[in-house]
């Protein structure tokens, strides 16, 4: 069984190795055709992903119609998702993973609810948790979260997925899955920007413990379950992303804190999201302080230690 993946950064470029090497043809998409050919030719991703080498069973290619594949991994960063759907009806009937994590700010949807909006024949699906390209292209061991409301498409993507030093964990809430792999990214925006500021260890600490409770608080809102929060999907991807200067939300968030520039080309989804969230929040009525603070941030309303002044003299509450 091959697969297909749309989008040839770090994330779409690692899944394809991890998984051709698990002994399935795999067939790469880039938008770029010069890329497309460099990487069919180096075997590398000297962009996204520099230093792994391309298995002889991945191809990568510009050409849409080489993908032939049932299952599709859509690796774009989500605030693209729309577009690429739309640019390719001829996907719209396959069964396509959402590799991307985020909400989108337009319309504050998630990746499942947008493939559902512009593709309704196709059976959604998301691949979310903690998980660094770099890791995975080394053949790191790394656990994620395969998210999909049918049952039976569910097993047989397990199966096509699973790969030596990736364990793929079946999950029935995608509400969830994709909640908590959005949500995390706002939440590693705050701990980077305190670190960032000097703030310290403990004080990360609270961030990521609250925020885990923000987190939950709008996603049960949502229907998701607690368990999926409380699973690699949430609370791992949170841990992970929260601690790693590897993760670019972490950095991103540092660089603020820190009073730093930080290279607008790198990917942050956690940015667009926090906005995308706390539009949501407010119009549910749903308390995220944190989310509230990190889109203060990026707006230059306040500085760390403002913001994290206005969160500890909010009204006291129980825990
Ligand atoms: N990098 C990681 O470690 C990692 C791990 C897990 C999940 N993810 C998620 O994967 C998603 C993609 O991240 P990434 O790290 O691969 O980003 P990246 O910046 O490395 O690559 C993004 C890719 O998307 C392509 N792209 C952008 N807009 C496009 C469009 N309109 N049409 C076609 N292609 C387009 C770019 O050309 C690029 O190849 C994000 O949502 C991210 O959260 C990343
Ligand atoms: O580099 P980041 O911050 O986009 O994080 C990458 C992954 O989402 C970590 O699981």
């Amino acid at each position: 069984m091959s697969i297909s993946i749309l989008g040839s950064g770090a994330f779409g470029t690692s899944l394809a190795i991890s998984i051709a090497n698990a002994g399935r043809d795999v067939t790469l998409w880039s938008r770029d055709n010069d890329a497309a050919e460099e990487m069919q030719r180096t075997r590398e991703n000297a962009q996204r992903l520099p230093g792994a080498t391309l298995p002889y069973n991945v191809t990568v290619t510009s050409e849409l119609s080489a993908i032939t594949d049932d299952t599709v991994l859509l690796a774009v960063p989500m605030q693209q998702l729309r577009s690429v759907l739309v640019a390719n009806p001829s996907l719209h009937n396959r069964t396509l993973v959402a590799c991307c994590k985020g909400i989108e700010l337009t319309s504050g949807k998630g990746p499942i609810e947008l493939i559902q909006e512009v593709a309704p024949a196709a059976t959604a699906a998301i691949l979310t948790g903690p998980s660094f390209a770099a890791d995975i292209a080394k053949g790191l061991p790394t656990a994620l979260t395969l998210a999909c409301a049918d049952a039976d498409r569910l097993r047989d993507l397990q199966n096509q997925l699973m790969a030596p030093n990736l364990r793929i964990y079946r999950s029935s809430d995608p509400v969830g899955a994709e909640l908590g792999g959005a949500l995390k990214n706002v939440m590693a925006i705050a701990c980077g920007a305190a670190m960032g500021a000097g703030l310290g260890e403990s004080a990360r600490a609270s961030l990521i413990t609250r925020g885990f409770a923000e987190m939950n608080r709008m996603a049960l809102a949502l229907g998701a379950r607690s368990d999926t929060l409380a699973g690699l999907s949430g609370f791992g991807d949170l841990i992970l992303t929260c601690t790693s200067t590897q993760s670019r939300n972490y950095s991103f968030g540092f660089a603020l804190g820190g009073g730093q520039d930080f290279d607008p080309s790198v990917t942050v989804e956690g940015a667009a999201t926090a906005r995308a969230t706390l539009n949501r929040a407010d119009a549910m009525k749903i308390d995220m302080p944190i989310t509230r603070m990190v889109v203060a941030l990026l707006d230059r309303k306040l500085d760390v230690r403002e913001a994290m002044a206005q969160l500890l003299a909010r009204p006291p509450k129980e825990e």
